[in-house]
């Protein structure tokens, strides 16, 4: 809403005869709630949203924050049944469509809102058909073979589809096919087509108690987070420096992709996280991993453990590159910055 368009409604609010203070602040929250209401539609229809409904609700022209964000959220979440009982009741004409956030927001105030009396056109276009309104819904209701409302929205929820699970196999425990067997005993599961050694189970799979969780034969890793370590591929031998390490689910990673042979130096600065990535080590069944706690933009590359006399066959870029994080310190969440060498 523009300024002069503001300037308009606030007119318009005050003409309103009798409207107290809450009618009016009711008034203004429900327009706000429509603008905010409108970015978010407009961001979902494109699949791009740009702000969240809390960073839109803070801008500095809501004014009633705490009743804007209510009214957004509430409207939101009813919305499939809003636009069920507009339609039904044919009130989304030409005239009102332009405002049709305006439209969602009173009429989930006209049907579901607080009771108080309400000013403004669309509203009082609302409120003169409230028992039209009130007779969709239990129409819809009924039809639904929902009992009460709360039970007709979470029908119309839109249908979310949970992301998979995804299973790492440690390799230095068991071996995938075995894994496959023994998960196959819950869920459906298949191979995954980019990552080695990953399995994939429906969404809703719990595994968090399952003994080869416990126990440390399975790891549960995102996808994006198994792909780090498959993407080094890091060969027999190889020693590498894992900077961020904790949890330690890429460390343990690599572990199984080095086969017991090399090693890996894992720095974690944080002396909390420092025992959950010992834990997480412990669990791998790896013995080549070195836990350092320290930071590791203060590692020297030509210091020992790290340089063992041959500094210099790090690339060139990886020096140049390993010197820039030390002295900006701009690099800190860089995990595993390949500065490993063969033998
Ligand atoms: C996102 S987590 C790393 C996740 C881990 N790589 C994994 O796959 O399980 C980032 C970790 O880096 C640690 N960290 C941040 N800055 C660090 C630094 N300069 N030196 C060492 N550890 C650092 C944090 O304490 C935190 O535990």
């Amino acid at each position: 809403m523009g300024s002069s368009e503001m300037k308009g409604v606030k007119l318009r609010a005050k003409r309103a005869s009798g409207s107290s203070a809450a009618e009016r602040s009711a008034y203004f929250a429900r327009r706000e709630a429509a603008k905010v209401l409108r970015c978010v539609l407009q961001g979902d229809a494109r699949r791009r949203a740009t702000a969240s409904i809390k960073s839109l609700v803070y801008s500095p022209s809501v004014r009633n924050k705490k009743a804007t964000f209510a009214l957004v959220c509430q409207t939101l979440k009813f919305l499939p049944v809003l636009k069920n009982v507009l339609a039904a009741t044919s009130l989304l004409s030409t005239k009102w469509k332009k405002q049709a956030e305006l439209m969602y927001i009173t009429a989930y105030d006209v049907l579901f809102g607080l009771k108080v009396g309400m000013i403004g056109s669309i509203e009082k276009f609302l409120i003169s058909h409230k028992t039209s309104l009130q007779s969709a819904l239990s129409n819809i209701c009924a039809n639904s073979q929902a009992k009460n409302v709360d039970r007709l929205v979470l029908d119309n929820r839109p249908h979310v589809v949970p992301k998979p699970r995804y299973v790492r196999v440690n390799t230095l425990k068991i071996d995938i096919d075995f894994a496959r067997r023994e998960l196959e005993r819950i869920a459906i599961v298949k191979e995954d087509d980019i990552v080695p050694d990953i399995l994939v189970l429906p969404g809703r799979s719990d595994l968090h108690r399952h003994h080869m969780v416990l126990d440390g034969s399975i790891f549960l890793q995102g996808k994006a987070s198994t792909m780090v370590a498959a993407a080094l591929n890091p060969k027999p031998g190889w020693k590498v420096l894992d900077a961020c390490a904790a949890p330690g689910n890429k460390t343990a990673h690599l572990a199984a992709l080095l086969k017991g042979t090399g090693e890996i130096i894992a720095c974690e600065i944080n002396k909390k996280r420092l025992e959950c990535l010992k834990d997480t080590i412990s669990r791998s069944g790896a013995h080549n991993v070195k836990i350092l706690n320290r930071d590791f933009l203060d590692i020297n590359a030509r210091d020992s453990p790290f340089s063992q006399g041959s500094c210099y066959s790090f690339r060139p870029f990886l020096l140049w590159l390993w010197n820039l994080c030390r002295k900006t310190r701009l690099f800190a969440p860089i995990v595993l910055p390949r500065c490993s060498y063969h033998r």
